[in-house]
């Protein structure tokens, strides 16, 4: 019933108006799955690679598409995303694009649940799926590759960890934004908003820092439940390999100060979230903050693991981290995300399944992050893109209890 007869691919455009991979997989019954890639800015050096979607396309159709029509069942996602291995030929996707590949992919994984008449999240999570919801993390405040002329800090994340529901999370960080909003207009500093929708006003950190940890407290005595905040560092788009130093817009940081800067912020401001706060390439460095202060946040790595499993046991080898970001483009299909996910949680890392700061109204990673009961999702705060994912999420907890 599942068996896959045709695979169409087409470009379409993403948030930031840029061109990319959209793909529609047809079974035999008649089951139908669509599904888009996402597109980093800050990507990770180790990333699967994203080719130009209209290369990406001719080759998927070349290699990818006969390997499929014909041969795979589409319930079987394993068997799907062999093949696109095996059509690629390569280590990181470099033939037929991760876009391809995991456009592919989600297309494919949507069509199996459908023929199964189960949600996505149902089909990839299986009936033992455990009822935990993911903790939204709501980027409020950012800079770096996102946005011009805003922090160096590429993101500060709202984290609603006391949320009592999912809906709750998603509108406290709703109500967190809205606060830095006002906040920011009442010190009469303009700004409009980055990529992913988060303010990107012409401050420095400090002044970021105060202002996110005055909207949080705001937003916390309203709604009645504990939100902490986050950062996603982006340390190694600050990282200068030539001098070994972060470079902030204010001074240079060896890694050493690097280190003791950031445990200092998470004791300041009880910080519940730190992603990438070091170079992509420094496990070391990653292993002594994780020691420094690993008992009381959550040290996660995403340019530093970008979903590999090679990476990741690299990093758990070396206690580089606590946590990992899943990224499904980053690896290029579902399986190698899954595979992640297993292995983090086997040894004790927490997931954050994540968008990608270029988007599409795609909203497979809500159905992952509640398949694989990740604790966590990273998918923005607001925007058509990001809302997406985060009223999915709401609908898939609604229809689930
Ligand atoms: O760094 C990140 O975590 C992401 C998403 O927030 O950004 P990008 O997609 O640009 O890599
Ligand atoms: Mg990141």
């Amino acid at each position: 019933m599942t068996l896959i007869t045709d695979v169409r691919l087409r470009r379409i455009l993403d948030s930031r108006g840029n061109p990319t991979v959209e793909a529609d997989v047809v079974t035999e019954s008649g089951g139908f799955g669509r599904a888009a890639a996402p597109s980093g800015a800050s990507t990770g050096e180790y990333e699967a690679v994203e080719r130009p979607p209209g290369e990406a396309i001719a080759a998927a159709r070349e290699h990818a598409v006969p390997r499929l029509v014909g041969e795979v069942y589409a319930g079987n996602q394993r068997d799907v995303d062999a093949a696109l291995h095996a059509a690629d030929g390569t280590d990181d996707f470099s033939e037929i694009g991760a876009n391809s590949a995991v456009a592919i992919s989600m297309a494919a994984a949507k069509a199996g649940a459908d023929v199964l008449g189960a949600p996505l999240f149902q089909h990839l999570g299986g009936t033992f799926r455990g009822d935990d919801f993911p903790i939204p993390l709501g980027n409020v405040v950012g800079g770096g590759e996102h946005a011009a002329d805003a922090t160096d800090i590429q993101e500060f994340l709202a984290a609603p960890v006391g949320a009592p529901s999912v809906a709750d999370a998603v509108f406290a960080n709703a109500a967190v934004h809205d606060a830095v909003a006002d906040l920011l207009a009442e010190r009469g500093v303009p700004c409009g908003k980055g990529d992913e929708g988060a303010w990107a006003p012409s401050i420095d950190d400090s002044e970021a820092f105060e202002i996110v940890d005055e909207a949080v407290s705001l937003v916390e005595d309203e709604v009645g439940f504990n939100i902490g905040f986050g950062l996603d560092v982006a340390g190694a788009e600050l990282y200068d390999s030539d001098s070994e130093t972060y470079e902030y817009s204010d001074r240079s940081r060896d890694t050493d100060e690097q280190i003791a800067y950031i445990a200092d912020l998470v004791d300041e401001y009880d910080l519940v979230y730190v992603e990438d706060p070091l170079d992509e390439d420094d496990y070391d460095a990653f292993a002594d903050l994780t020691d420094e202060v690993g008992d009381r946040t959550l040290i996660c790595g995403d340019d530093l693991f970008v979903t590999n499993t090679d990476r990741l046991v690299e990093g758990i080898d070396h206690g580089a981290a606590n946590s990992i970001l899943i990224k499904p483009n980053q690896i290029g299909t579902l399986t190698d995300a899954f595979d992640a996910i297993e292995l983090a949680t086997r040894n004790g890392y927490d997931s954050v399944v994540s968008h990608r700061s270029g988007e599409t109204e795609d909203t497979t990673i809500a159905h992952l992050a509640v398949a694989t009961d990740a604790p966590f999702i990273k998918t923005g705060t607001v925007g058509g893109e990001r809302t997406a994912k985060l009223n999915e999420l709401i609908r898939i907890a609604d229809d689930a209890t």
